[in-house]
């Protein structure tokens, strides 16, 4: 669905924010997008979305070139960015106006969803309040139905039975033809919604794995003690989380945030691993 082959981009050349980046995304996944602060992820989405240009190398999306913005192109994607202008429309007009530019908009869909995050499509959009607006953009942008969807930090602003309505809705969207691609800091919030995990590093990615693939090479536990073999180790209630390497193929549960430590701690052994 997303082929990129030797992307670069920067906003100043001496400090590039991709060189020659590679990776593919496949529909039918839930993809989870990780990375330090100023690592890329918002440009990532961006690039994806056809709203910045590769300065050198290729971004095929769909076999569309983003950057060319074609209606074809715009009526298969949504991005909803972590923050938004808003209209003064109230938010079922607003849905009203934008859904019929996506050929796969239902409304009633949109109504739905607006009801299960218990927001008033009455109200308008620039009258409420940064979580409700962030509600009633989930909503329309699940019902837009489109193959490919971009959120960036989606549950930043949710309150809790928020999140796990998100967890829900979004879970019922996905289907084997989507590619929906979650960029976020708040892994607690995805832990077990996201599957692959991407995690950027500076100028490059350092891992686009499956759960299933990370798990099969390493082992999250909490142990009373550190094992030497511990690629990455901190204090939790119970003794401490590790991530060890699992040549057993040992079944554990991923802890994302352990994941996500231990990799930035052991770069060079995630990408001999993994690549
Ligand atoms: N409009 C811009 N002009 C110049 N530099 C920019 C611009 N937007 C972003 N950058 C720089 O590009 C890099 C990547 O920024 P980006 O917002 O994509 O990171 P991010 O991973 O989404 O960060 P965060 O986790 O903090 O949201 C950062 O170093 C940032 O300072």
């Amino acid at each position: 669905m997303i082929e990129i082959e030797n992307m670069s981009f920067w906003y100043k050349e001496k400090s590039k924010v991709f060189d020659s980046l590679t990776m593919k995304l496949e529909p039918g996944k839930i993809y989870g997008l990780l990375g330090e602060n100023g690592v890329g992820k918002t440009t990532f989405l961006r690039l994806i979305a056809g709203l910045l240009f590769p300065e050198d190398g290729n971004c095929t999306v769909m076999d569309y070139t983003p950057g060319k913005r074609q209606p074809g192109f715009l009526s298969k994607i949504f991005y909803l960015p972590e923050e938004f202008m808003v209209t003064h429309q109230k938010a079922d007009e607003y849905a009203r106006n934008v859904g019929p530019f996506y050929p796969n908009f239902e409304y009633n869909h949109y109504a739905t969803l607006m009801q299960e995050f218990g927001v008033d499509g009455e109200k308008k959009l620039h009258e409420m309040s940064f979580g409700q607006k962030k509600k009633a953009m989930i909503s329309l942008a699940l019902a837009c139905n489109t193959e490919l969807l971009l959120l960036d930090e989606p549950t930043n602003g949710l309150d809790i039975p928020s999140k796990s309505i998100f967890r829900r809705v979004v879970a019922r969207a996905a289907d084997e033809n989507k590619c929906i691609i979650i960029s976020t800091h708040q892994v607690r919030d995805l832990e077990f919604l996201i599957d692959p995990i991407v995690i950027l590093e500076r100028n490059n990615v350092l891992l686009n794995e499956s759960v299933e693939s990370i798990t099969r090479k390493l082992k999250f536990a909490v142990l009373p003690y550190i094992p030497e073999d511990a690629l990455y180790s901190e204090p939790m209630m119970g003794g401490y989380g590790v991530v060890v390497p699992n040549p057993d193929g040992e079944e554990s549960k991923v802890n994302i945030e352990l994941l996500f430590n231990a990799a930035i701690a052991n770069r060079a052994r995630f990408a001999e691993w993994f690549n």
